[in-house]
This record gives structure tokens, sequence and C-alpha cells, in this order.
């Protein structure tokens, strides 16, 4: 029996998105996504892709992270690719948070286990879940191995003159406060298949990437390798994200501590949770953003013109950090859908050689494709992520030596 098979777990504080991939064709088994955990109305839904079959959909009560992952195991069972299959060469794990130390994937022990806990301050949102999918994966397969795949891990080439903050040295290092990054995995995927569209080797072009999902970033990637990135010690610096603020004067904290008489606690939910474009207009949705905005609303208005703000200066700070540029790749569910995020950010920036076809623009497709009129200088494209694809390839790559001749 060859295993080839891999579940790619992504677990974030409120759902678990999956996916199962035979790595001998990297072909999809199945996917899906269980979304609302902890609330009444929990959402489980299930696509076995190998038989082309219907999606299924179930709501009510899943309490938590671990009987999310016992419903989606019942589900996969249900498709005959259940857990105790044989096939099964392993799971891959997103992990959030590697901190310094994790550069590569990374075969989860005890060890391990205790470092991605010890990283849990510096992502409060996103590595106490990743964690409990892992020690519910190990308790319904102790047999096989569990892979860490984290999303600092590409980041961690920066130079220390773009990872270090300008303050006290020594504070930082007795604290570990450093800018480490996120969105790794899909950085590294999407810099990678950019300079394919290209026709190029990652080695030969600096590339911009625009991670806009629900949490967002942007990376400088010189000739294959980030230096540079916007999100810092945790996934809060940077863009305006759904939830979150990004950039802000630190002072805006004391403020709010001192003036408004808010706790630290408060702050911190203030910032990740109600801030971003939620905060400003209601809404964290780039969908309906765009459809108020159409119907002339001025808030969402606002709020769109402070999200396409922030991305254009880092647009600008990131050509200047790599001095050329040959593509800025949009991805993420904002950048491979909302072509007006695309026209805005672009727009006024034809002196550095970036220019946005708004026919090429309008095309929608799942494939990388360039939007950029053919005379630009600099390529833009729309660049679809796959950090589940990059997390079974990389699990695959470390465990598939040992299992495919079982
Ligand atoms: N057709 C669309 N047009 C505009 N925005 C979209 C569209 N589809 C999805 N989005 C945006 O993508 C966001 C989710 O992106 P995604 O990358 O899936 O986020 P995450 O992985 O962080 O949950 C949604 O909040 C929504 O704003
Ligand atoms: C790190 C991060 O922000 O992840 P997500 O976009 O999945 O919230
Ligand atoms: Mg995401």
């Amino acid at each position: 029996m060859t295993s080839s098979r891999v579940l790619v777990l992504n677990s974030g504080s409120s759902s678990v998105k999956y996916q199962l991939l035979d790595m001998s064709d990297s072909s999809r088994l199945a996917a899906g996504l269980v979304e609302r955990i902890g609330e009444e109305t929990s959402r489980l839904r299930h696509t076995p892709l190998h038989t082309g079959g219907e999606s299924r959909e179930w709501t009510g009560p899943i309490a938590d992270h671990d009987a999310a992952l016992k419903a989606v195991s019942a589900e996969l069972a249900k498709d005959c690719l259940g857990l105790d299959s044989p096939e099964l060469a392993a799971i891959g794990h997103r992990v959030v948070h590697g901190g310094k130390h994790f550069t590569q994937p990374t075969v989860i022990d005890d060890t391990v286990l205790a470092e991605i806990e010890r990283l849990i301050p510096v992502a409060p949102l996103h590595n106490p879940a990743n964690l409990t999918g892992i020690r519910t994966a190990r308790a319904l397969r102790p047999d096989l191995p569990q892979v860490a795949v984290f999303d600092t891990a590409f980041h961690t080439t920066m130079p220390e003159s773009a990872a270090r903050y300008a303050i006290d040295v020594e504070t930082a290092d007795r604290h570990r406060v450093r800018r480490y990054g996120f969105h790794g995995t899909s950085h590294a995927y999407v810099s990678r298949a950019t300079a394919g569209l290209l026709g190029k080797d990652p080695s030969e072009v600096n590339v911009i990437v625009l991670h806009l999902g629900n949490g967002a970033s942007a990376s400088a990637v010189r000739g294959g390798r980030c230096v540079d990135t916007s999100m810092g010690l945790t996934p809060l610096e940077g863009l305006v994200m759904g939830t979150r603020s990004g950039d802000l004067d630190p002072a805006v904290i004391f403020h709010l501590a001192r003036v408004g008489g808010m706790s630290t606690d408060e702050i911190d939910t203030l910032l990740n949770k109600k801030s971003g474009l939620i905060g400003l207009c209601g809404d964290n949705d780039m969908r309906e953003i765009r459809r108020r905005v159409d119907e002339g609303d001025e808030q969402a208005q606002l709020a769109f013109d402070i999200y396409i703000h922030r991305l254009k200066k880092y647009i600008g700070a990131y050509y200047a950090v790599l001095g050329t540029v040959d593509a800025v790749a949009f991805t993420a569910g904002v950048g491979e859908n909302a072509a007006a995020v695309r026209q805005a950010a672009i727009a006024g920036l034809e002196e550095l050689g970036l220019a946005v076809d708004d026919e090429l623009n309008a095309v929608r497709g799942d494939r990388p494709r360039l939007i950029s009129p053919g005379t630009a200088r600099v390529a833009v494209a729309v660049v679809p992520t796959d950090e589940e694809l990059e997390i079974a390839t990389q699990t695959y790559a470390l465990v598939g030596k040992n299992v495919k001749s079982n």
C-alpha cells in the first residue's frame, strides 16, 4: 500500500479549513470548512472532490476545535476517506507563530508543542486554535507524523534592519520583541507562482505580494527571499484588515488607557476585533462594502479609502525597499476577487511603471493572470494563493520519503 495522502488543517480562531490531498499527483480529494465554532449555529461544509459529489452542509452547535475536528473526521469517513485510512501519510498543520526558532516545516513532538504553546502571548488569536487542532489530530492518529508549517518561516530571511523595532535592544531581546511576519506560506507560494507567470526563476525576480484576506499583509520578496513584510511581533501591524487596525501611533494605546480608562485587554480587543473595516463602517466583508459604496454610502466610502491609502503606502515603501520591481501580485479573498481594490491601489502609480488594464482586471478566474497593459514596465498580477497545497507539499517533502514504500 502506498501512502501518499496528506490531510491539511488550517485552524483559525473560530474556524477550521481542511483539505485532503493525494500527493502522488497533488490532486484534491476533499475540502471543507467549519465556521462559527463555539456558537449555536456552527456550520460545516464538506465537498468530496474525488467523486465530483455535491457539497454537504450541516448547521448546529460545535463547541470547540476538538469537536470540530471530530466532525470533519466523520464527514471524511462517509466518503471512505477517514482518518483511519492506511493511505494517509501525514497531517500538515498551519501554525501561525513559530517565533525565530522554526525556519522550516517541522515534525511535531512534545518539545515542538511546548514551543508553540510558549508563543501564545504573541499570537493569542491563532496559536491556541492551532494547538487544539494538533492535539486532537494526534489523539485520532498517534502513529502518523504530524507536521507544523509556520506562517513565520518564510520571513526569517528578513535582515535585522527590517526585523528590529527601534527600541532598546536589551529590552527587545529579553522579551523577544521583533518583527516576525505572517501569512508566509502564502507569500512564498504566490511569489514563486508570480515568477512562473513571468516565465522566470524566483531567483531572478523582485515581487511585492499583497495578501488581502480577512487578515492582510504585504511583503517585499527579492530573488525568492523575503526582505520585508508588514505584520510584526503579532498579526496586528501593517495594512488595514477586516477587524484589525494595522499601523497606528503606539501612543494611541497609552492615550486610550490613561484618558479613555480602558484596560489592556479592552484595547487589545478593540484593535484586533473591533477595528479595521468593521470598526470604520460596521462591515468587514469587502463585497458588502463595495455594495454600499455603489449605493453612495459615505461611511463605507471612507473605510474603503482608508484601506486603499494604507495599501498604496506599502506598495510605495516596498518599491523603495526593493529598488527595482518586476511584479506586484494580488492574492487571497479580497486580492483575488475585488477588482475595485486592485484598480484603486494601483491608480496614480504610472510613474513607477505600474498600471492596470480595466478589461483584464475585470476578468474572473482561478488561474494566475496579468492585469497590467502589455506596455507596462512592471507586471501587475492576480495570483490565487493555495496555502493548503503548499502546506501539503512541504509536509510530504518532509515525511514522504519515509512512507512512500510502506
Ligand atoms: N467576490 C468578492 N469580492 C470582494 N471581496 C471578496 C469576494 N470574495 C471574498 N472576498 C473577501 O475575502 C475575505 C476573506 O478572504 P480569505 O482570504 O478567505 O480570508 P481568511 O483566510 O483570512 O479567512 C472576505 O472577508 C471578503 O471581504
Ligand atoms: C496571521 C493571520 O492574520 O492569519 P489570518 O489571515 O488567517 O487571520
Ligand atoms: Mg487566510
